[in-house]
C-alpha cells in the first residue's frame, strides 16, 4: 500500500426520509438565530416550505439563484443577507443554490445549511465557482464547505427523470476520476466505490418509478459519497475537458458530465487499470466506459456533444484550450487522443471494448 493522506471533512449530515423536519434543530445546533432561505425561482416553493417550517427564524427569502453562480446575484444575495440580519443561509437546490450560498459563505461568517436536491454533490466540497463577465472562476476554501447537510430523499421526487439520470452520472464522474486521483487515498476510495454502487443501482430504479422513496435514498446516499470523493481528491481530464466544454459553448452542466465521461475513462483505462476494475465491477460490468455508456443509454440521457449543443467543427479549438493547462491526469495528455476522444463524444460512439491507447 502507498503512503497516503486521509483528512475528514467537517460537515454534519442528516439523511433520511423526511429528515426535513430536523431544520430547525439543526439551525440552533450552528448556534444561529435566524436564516436567510436561498432557491432558484422555479425552487421558489420549497424555499416558502422551508420558511414556514422555520417561521420566525426565518430572516428572509433570496430566490434568484442560477447557474454558474453571477457576481452580480452572489451581491445581491450578501447584500440581503446583511441587511436582515441573517446568521445562516439555508440553500435549498441543486449545485447552483449551493454554489450561491458558498458565495456568501466566502465573504462573510454566515455557516451554510445545505438541503441538496439533486445529485450534484457541491453541497459536500470546499469548492466554489463565481461568474464574472463571462469567465468562471473556480478555487477551494473551507469557508465555504456546509456546516451542516440534510439530505431529505422526499425533496427529489420531483426531480425530472432526466435531469436525475444527468445529476446521478455528474456524481459518478466525480467518484471515477477519484478512483484514479493522484492524491487517492484508501477510505476515499471505497466512498468512490460505494457511491457509484448506489447509483448504479438507484437511477434505473428511478427512471422505472420516481417515487420510488427506496431508489430515491440510494441515489441521494450515492450522490453525498461522490461529492465527498469530488472534495476529497483532485479531479482529472474528465472534468477539465466538461469545464471547457459547458465554459466555452455553454453546454448543460450535467448532460455534458454524462457524454463526456466514458470516453474519458476510454481515454485513462490502459493509464488506471485498478481504478477501472474498480468502476466496472461498481456499476456491475466488465469493462468501465462501457458500462458508463450502457447505463447513460439505458437511461436515456443524451449520449452525444452534438445533441447537447456543441456546435460543429469545433474539435481542434476544444484540444487546444484542453492542452493549455498542465494537471494531473494518469495518461499524459496527447492531441490525436484527444482529438479521437472528443469525436468520439461529439457523435455519441460507443468506447470500443479495447481500451488501450
Ligand atoms: N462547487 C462544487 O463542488 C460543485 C459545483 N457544481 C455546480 O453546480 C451547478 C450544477 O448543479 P446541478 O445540481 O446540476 O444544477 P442546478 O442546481 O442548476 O439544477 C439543475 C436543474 O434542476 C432543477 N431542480 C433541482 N432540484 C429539483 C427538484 N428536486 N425537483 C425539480 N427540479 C429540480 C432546477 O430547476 P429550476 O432551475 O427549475 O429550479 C434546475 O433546472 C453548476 O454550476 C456546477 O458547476 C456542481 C457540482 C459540484
Ligand atoms: O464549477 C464549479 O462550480 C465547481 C466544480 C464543479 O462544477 C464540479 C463538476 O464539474 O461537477
Amino acid at each position: 500500500m502507498q503512503d497516503f493522506i486521509y483528512s475528514s471533512p467537517a460537515s454534519r449530515v442528516i439523511f433520511g426520509a423526511g429528515s426535513l423536519r430536523h431544520v430547525i434543530r439543526e439551525i440552533d445546533l450552528l448556534g444561529a438565530g435566524r436564516a436567510i432561505v436561498l432557491s432558484t425561482p422555479e425552487q421558489r416553493a420549497d424555499a416558502d416550505h422551508v420558511a414556514a417550517m422555520i417561521g420566525e427564524r426565518c430572516a428572509g427569502i433570496f430566490d434568484r439563484a442560477v447557474m454558474h453562480v453571477p457576481i452580480e446575484t452572489a451581491r445581491q444575495a450578501r447584500e440581503l443577507a446583511r441587511q436582515v440580519n441573517a446568521d445562516c443561509a439555508i440553500a435549498i437546490g441543486g449545485g447552483s443554490t449551493t454554489g450561491l450560498g458558498k458565495a456568501i459563505a466566502l465573504e462573510s461568517p454566515l455557516p451554510i445549511l445545505a438541503i441538496p436536491t439533486t445529485y450534484a454533490g457541491s453541497e459536500m466540497t470546499p469548492i466554489y465557482g463565481i461568474t464574472e463577465a463571462g469567465l468562471k472562476k473556480t478555487g477551494r476554501d473551507m469557508r465555504v464547505l456546509p456546516k451542516t447537510v440534510i439530505y431529505d430523499p422526499e425533496l427529489t421526487v420531483g426531480l425530472p427523470t432526466s435531469l436525475s439520470a444527468t445529476s446521478g452520472i455528474n456524481a459518478i464522474a466525480h467518484a471515477a476520476e477519484g478512483l484514479y486521483a493522484q492524491d487517492a487515498n484508501p477510505i476515499i476510495s471505497l466512498f468512490a466505490e460505494e457511491g457509484i454502487r448506489a447509483l448504479a443501482q438507484g437511477l434505473p430504479a428511478v427512471l422505472a418509478n420516481p417515487s420510488d422513496m427506496e431508489a430515491r435514498s440510494q441515489c441521494l446516499y450515492g450522490a453525498w459519497l461522490c461529492g465527498t470523493v469530488l472534495g476529497s481528491v483532485g479531479m482529472a481530464l474528465h472534468h477539465k475537458l466538461c469545464h471547457t466544454l459547458g465554459g466555452t459553448y455553454n453546454l448543460p452542466h450535467a448532460e455534458t458530465h454524462t457524454v463526456v465521461l466514458p470516453h474519458a475513462l476510454a481515454y485513462n483505462a490502459a493509464a488506471a487499470p485498478d481504478a477501472m476494475k474498480r468502476i466496472a465491477k461498481a456499476l456491475g460490468g466488465a469493462n468501465a466506459s462501457q458500462a458508463v455508456y450502457d447505463l447513460a443509454k439505458a437511461l436515456n440521457a443524451p449520449l452525444s456533444l452534438k445533441e447537447i449543443g456543441m456546435p460543429e467543427g469545433e474539435i481542434d479549438r476544444c484540444v487546444e484550450i484542453a492542452m493549455q493547462n498542465a494537471y494531473a491526469n494518469p495518461r499524459p495528455l496527447e492531441k490525436a487522443a484527444l482529438r479521437r476522444l472528443l469525436d468520439d463524444a461529439f457523435h455519441g460512439r460507443r468506447p470500443a471494448a479495447s481500451e488501450a491507447p
